[in-house]
């Protein structure tokens, strides 16, 4: 089985995920999709507030060395155990996830793009893009009503850590990008380009 790695890359908010769900709710089992938000590093040893302090913008916060070793398992057509993720805990669960190799893998993350070993991984690259004041708004919204954040900590974080590390990090990693999506989430012409070309890898025996 031949497999292909698909990047969706982007700022926090730019609509990654729902263009990831648009994918995976169309294809269903055919794809698998990994975030590396999954991969952060634990933090374990730290109070719940210390670990609120992180700077989860940083590429030193993701352990990319075991994304990277578990795309590689999954390309040998071997299953992978991926760690689950909770934003509210601000750590990494006890709970694994088997993922099973299939012919196209998703990948998704605002620094996928960064680490030149994992770039360089990718059969295609897919950076998503969405105006700086939309996006702010959405992630506020969005971190309050499902990641169990005050909006003054929104501000705060977006302030100290989120808008630098998005100017030193990920929006210069928007150059690797083969595909640029405007409006990411609900760009439907993007999106059914993008299933064409899945199909099309499926399709092939
Ligand atoms: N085109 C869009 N119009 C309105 N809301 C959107 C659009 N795309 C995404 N959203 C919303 O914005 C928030 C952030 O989008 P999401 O896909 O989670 O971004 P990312 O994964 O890049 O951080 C979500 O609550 C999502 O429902
Ligand atoms: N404990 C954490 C871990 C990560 N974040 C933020 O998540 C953002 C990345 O996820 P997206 O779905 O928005 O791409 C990133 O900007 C981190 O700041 C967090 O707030 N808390």
């Amino acid at each position: 089985m031949s497999t292909i790695l698909i990047g969706i890359a982007g700022g926090t908010g730019f609509g990654k995920t729902t263009l990831t769900r648009h994918l995976k709710e169309h294809f269903g089992p055919e794809v698998t999709v990994i975030g590396h938000d999954n991969y952060y590093k634990r933090q374990d040893g730290k109070t719940l507030e210390e670990r609120a302090k992180v700077n989860y913008d940083h590429p030193a916060a993701f352990d990319t060395e075991l994304l990277i070793e578990h795309l590689k398992e999954l390309k040998e057509g071997r299953p992978i155990r991926c760690p689950v993720y909770s934003y509210v805990e601000h750590n990494r669960t006890e709970e694994t996830r088997e993922i099973l190799p299939t012919k196209v893998i998703i990948v998704k993350g605002i620094l996928i793009f960064q680490n030149p070993t994992l770039r360089d991984m990718f059969d295609i690259k897919i950076f998503v893009e969405t105006d700086a004041d939309v996006r702010i708004l959405r992630r506020a919204l969005r971190d309050v009503e499902e990641r169990g954040r005050t909006l003054q900590s929104v501000v705060t974080q977006y302030l100290t850590t989120v808008k630098p590390m998005h100017e030193q990090y990920v929006e210069p990693s928007r150059k690797f990008a083969d595909i640029i999506v405007l409006e990411g989430g609900r760009n439907l012409v993007a999106l059914e380009m993008i299933m064409q070309r899945i199909r099309a890898h499926i399709d092939t025996p």
